[in-house]
C-alpha cells in the first residue's frame, strides 16, 4: 500500500489546458492600450507566476510599462478572462479518469494553484471538477504565491495531511520549487508549461500522459 493519502495538484498546465482563454484575455487587455496580440506559445511562456506577472511580461515585451499601466490593464484582462473562462479551457485528456480512480482509492485531492482564488473555483466548477477536490487554495492578495511555501502548506492543513504522506503534481519549476520548500514530493506533468529547465528528475518523477496513473508509484 502507498505511503501517500494526498495529492495536491497545480491547475494551469496539469490539470487543465487553460492558455488559449489566457490568451484571449491578454491580448484583448493589450489591444484597448493599442498593442499587438501574443501568440500561445509566448503566453504559455508567462503563465505559472500569476495573473500579475504575466501581465508584467505581457508589457514588457510589447513596449513596457510602470506600475499603473499594469494595474488597468490587469484590470481589464481580468473582466475579459472571468467573461470567457471555460471557452476554450479543458481538462487534460485522461484527467477527469484519474481523479475518479484516485477518489475511489480514498485519496484526498486537493488544488494548489497561483490563478486567483475566484476564477481558480469559477473554472473547476464549470468544467465540472469541484466535486474531486476536498480544498482548492488559489492567491490571494494577502499571502505570498509559490514558489513561497505558504499555499501548499495552508492546503496540506486544510486537508489535514502531514507533507510526508502528500504529492504535489505540476508543471512548472515554480511548482518544483514549492514542493521542496515544503519538503513534499514531487511529480512533474511534463506536458504542461514547463518554461524553465528543471534539475534531472529521474523517469518515476514525471508522466506525459494522465492515462498513466504512475504519479503515484513511490
Ligand atoms: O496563474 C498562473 O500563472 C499559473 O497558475 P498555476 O499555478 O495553476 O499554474
Ligand atoms: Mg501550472
Amino acid at each position: 500500500m502507498t505511503r501517500f493519502t494526498a495529492i495536491i495538484f497545480d491547475l494551469d498546465g496539469t490539470l487543465i489546458h487553460s492558455a488559449p482563454d489566457l490568451q484571449f484575455a491578454a491580448n484583448a487587455a493589450l489591444e484597448t492600450i493599442g498593442r499587438g496580440p501574443l501568440d500561445l506559445a509566448t503566453v504559455i511562456s508567462f503563465i505559472g507566476n500569476g495573473v500579475e506577472t504575466l501581465v508584467k511580461r505581457a508589457l514588457a515585451v510589447t513596449g513596457g510599462g510602470d506600475d499603473a499601466l499594469e494595474r488597468t490593464v490587469l484590470a481589464v484582462f481580468l473582466d475579459v478572462y472571468a467573461e470567457n473562462i471555460t471557452t476554450l479551457t479543458r481538462p487534460y485528456d485522461g484527467v477527469i479518469a484519474s481523479l475518479e480512480t484516485f477518489r475511489g482509492e480514498g485519496i484526498k485531492l486537493g488544488i494548489c494553484t497561483n490563478k486567483p482564488t475566484a476564477p481558480a473555483l469559477d473554472i473547476c466548477a464549470r468544467l465540472d471538477l469541484t466535486r474531486y477536490f476536498d480544498v482548492i487554495v488559489g492567491a490571494e492578495p494577502d499571502r505570498p504565491k509559490k514558489p513561497a511555501p505558504d499555499m501548499l502548506l495552508a492546503c496540506l492543513s486544510q486537508l489535514g495531511c502531514p507533507r510526508e504522506q502528500a504529492i504535489y503534481v505540476g508543471d512548472s519549476a515554480v511548482d518544483y520549487q514549492t514542493a521542496r520548500n515544503c519538503d513534499v514530493t514531487f511529480r512533474l506533468f511534463s506536458k504542461g508549461y514547463l518554461n524553465e529547465p528543471l534539475p534531472l528528475l529521474t523517469a518515476a518523477e514525471q508522466f506525459d500522459n494522465w492515462h498513466q496513473n504512475g504519479i503515484l508509484a513511490v
